[in-house]
């Protein structure tokens, strides 16, 4: 039953003018999954986010949250039924602090809920439930300290806490590690998992360590095409895939980190 699955895409598919970018992408993911979506360059990877968040329209084709249709909605209205798509660094508000920023975002969501004088009431509570994101992205101790001021990692940390600030249940992290060290992705990883315990994770990446560390499934999209989507090692042994993109992208990271 399609309720049972957090996202569910029905043969999506995405012109621009006469080219047909999606191609009829299907996808289930039950609630509580981690799912990485992989494929090359210009695969369609952005394209789908957007057609998920609602960003652009779908030229056919159905998009489901828990169970109901979201396709055609606006950005807000999916958001404030339960799915937040990672806000990039550049949309952070540079001159207000790390709390603040998270306290925008908590404040933005309960807008669409509840009515003003409940709003009011409510503020204690928002100030404690913006401590707890602080704690979760590791930023309780730069509470006061301006976004702009902060690293780039920190900075991706606190885009990661606006991003669930407003208790979504369904997340969509577009490539959260990109321009990071190594080290940097590793810890991030790990805070990733655990700001995202229990709930549904989509994320874009191109880093195959991330990728293999962090998705509970993989789909691979190919020219618009989920051609695959199951476990990790279901997927590193899938034939089509490894001939499609997995085969040439593992040995070149391979070779990146050998030092070639
Ligand atoms: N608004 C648009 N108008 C026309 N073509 C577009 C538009 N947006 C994306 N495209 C095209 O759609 C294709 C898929 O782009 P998309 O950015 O979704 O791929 P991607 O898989 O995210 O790529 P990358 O891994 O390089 O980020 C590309 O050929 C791109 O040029």
């Amino acid at each position: 039953m399609s309720s049972t699955y957090a996202l569910e895409l029905r043969d999506v598919r995405k012109s621009f003018g006469k080219t047909e970018i999606i191609r009829g992408a299907s996808l289930a993911v039950k609630p509580g999954e981690r799912v990485a979506i992989i494929g090359p360059n210009g695969a369609g990877k952005s394209t789908l986010f957007h057609l998920i968040s609602g960003r652009l329209d779908v030229t056919s084709g159905e998009i489901l949250l828990n169970g109901e249709r979201i396709d055609g909605k606006r950005p807000y209205e999916i958001y404030r039924r339960g799915l937040a798509r990672s806000f990039q660094v550049s949309n952070l508000f540079g001159r207000l602090s790390v709390f603040e920023n998270v306290r925008c975002a908590m404040l933005w969501s309960m807008g669409y809920r509840y009515a003003f004088w409940k709003f009011l009431a409510d503020l204690q509570d928002v100030n404690e439930r913006t401590e707890e994101v602080l704690e979760m992205i590791k930023l309780d101790k730069k509470r006061n300290v301006l976004a702009m001021n902060l690293t780039y990692a920190e900075q991706r940390a606190l885009e990661i806490g606006i991003t669930i600030a407003g208790g979504s249940n369904v997340i969509l992290l577009d490539e959260p590690t990109a321009g990071m060290s190594q080290s940097e992705t590793k810890r991030f990883v790990q805070l990733i998992r655990e700001v995202t315990e229990g709930k549904t994770l989509l994320t874009v990446e191109h880093d195959m360590g991330v990728v293999f560390g962090l998705a509970d499934k993989i789909a691979v999209l190919v020219y618009g095409e989920v051609i695959a989507f199951d476990t990790p090692e279901a997927v590193r042994a899938n034939q089509r895939v490894q001939e499609a993109y997995l085969g040439s992208v593992l040995a070149e990271q391979q070779a990146a980190m050998a030092g070639h």
